[in-house]
């Protein structure tokens, strides 16, 4: 049976382009004369009842607006039973029979949950997540806009730093995946970058410094904040005896990182995911994480993706090991 009311919300850190996504969501229903919902604050409002009708009106202005204005959460009762038991009545009440999530790999482990607890309700994910750690996709919604804006900011870092001749640890999120540290790195030309996917030696960082900062006036580092040598401010506390001469310095870019106007890649491929999510309820399809891969969009089932660590690719690790001398 065709799907003729569909929901969408957003989930997890939020991620500039999500707007995008709901937009191109919207939009699509209601050319296939399908009745579209959004729900706020994620989960939490999924449990909450918190769900509006979406028109042309609700979606217009925001392709150019980072956050989410649906809003998003990180909701602990959507992790019992009893929350998502609530959450599937919120939709069933309304003759919901679709709901598509945009969000990060725990919202993808929620959704696919209850969608085995439910299995009348279709559920279909779409990476949302500045993170980039999600397998099946080569790009999620987000992380191009994050890493111009990281870029962006190393760049006036190394303003101050070559005025003062100072070494600056940069920290950059990415809890358990260091993506944004390693290409904001590469792009933004950093001396170093601590990654959580390899170990960091902070002897080995302190001799990549001594000998790359002659005749430089500025080191930068970039650290990801899931690090195994810690943050960027443990780092300098400990690399304070190994580099005694050097001025050192920590600054943590923070949930700068979140915000800000999508760049094109990002309205792009949130507008095709988006749009993409509708005809797949079309087509009949349930439980599937909708990606990008080889400037294509794919399918792959939730179950196949959720439980992969998405690997640095052979490309980057080829730049990881002659750009910084790591294996
Ligand atoms: N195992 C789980 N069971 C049920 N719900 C879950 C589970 N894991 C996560 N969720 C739900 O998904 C929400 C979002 O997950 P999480 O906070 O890990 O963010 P995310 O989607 O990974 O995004 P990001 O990492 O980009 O911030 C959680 O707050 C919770 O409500
Ligand atoms: O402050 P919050 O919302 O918990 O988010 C912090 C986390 O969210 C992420 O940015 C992902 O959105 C992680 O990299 C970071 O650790
Ligand atoms: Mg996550």
């Amino acid at each position: 049976m065709s799907v003729k009311k569909v929901a969408i919300l957003t989930s997890g850190g939020d991620s500039p382009g999500m707007n995008a996504g709901v937009r191109a969501f919207v939009k699509t229903a209601l050319y296939h004369h399908i009745e579209a919902f959004g729900i706020r604050n994620g989960y939490d409002g999924l449990i909450q009842g918190d769900i509006q009708p979406m028109g042309y009106d609700e979606v217009a202005n925001i392709i150019q607006q980072g956050g989410t204005i649906l809003g998003s959460s990180r909701s602990e009762e959507f992790r019992t039973q009893a929350g998502r038991a609530k959450a599937y009545q919120q939709l069933e009440s309304r003759g919901i029979d679709a709901l598509v999530v945009i969000g990060g790999d725990g919202s993808f482990k929620g959704a696919e949950i209850l969608a085995t607890e439910f299995p009348a309700l279709k559920v279909i994910v779409l990476p949302g997540t500045i993170d980039n750690d999600i397998a099946g996709t080569d790009y999620t919604i987000g992380y191009d806009t994050a890493l111009n804006t990281i870029i962006d900011a190393v760049d006036k870092i190394r303003d101050t730093a070559n005025s003062h001749h100072r070494v600056f640890f940069i920290e950059v999120m990415g809890r358990d995946t260091g993506f944004l540290a390693l290409h904001s790195a590469l792009a933004a030309g950093a001396d170093d970058v601590l990654i959580p996917e390899t170990h960091t030696n902070l002897e080995e960082v302190a001799n990549t410094i001594k000998t790359q900062y002659k005749g430089k006036r500025s080191a930068i580092i970039i650290v990801a904040e899931g690090d195994d040598a810690g943050g960027s401010g443990d780092v300098v506390a400990k690399m304070k005896s190994l580099l005694p001469k050097h001025e050192l310095r920590s600054t943590v870019l923070g949930h700068m990182q979140r915000g800000g106007k999508p760049s094109y890649f990002d309205r792009y491929l949130a507008t095709a995911l988006g749009a993409e999510s509708v005809l797949q309820l079309l087509k009949g399809n349930n439980r599937i994480f909708i990606g990008y891969q080889d400037n294509k969009i794919v399918v792959h089932s939730i179950a196949d993706i959720i439980d992969k660590k998405r690997e640095i690719s052979a490309e980057a690790n080829t730049l990881l090991k002659h750009m910084y001398n790591q294996h």
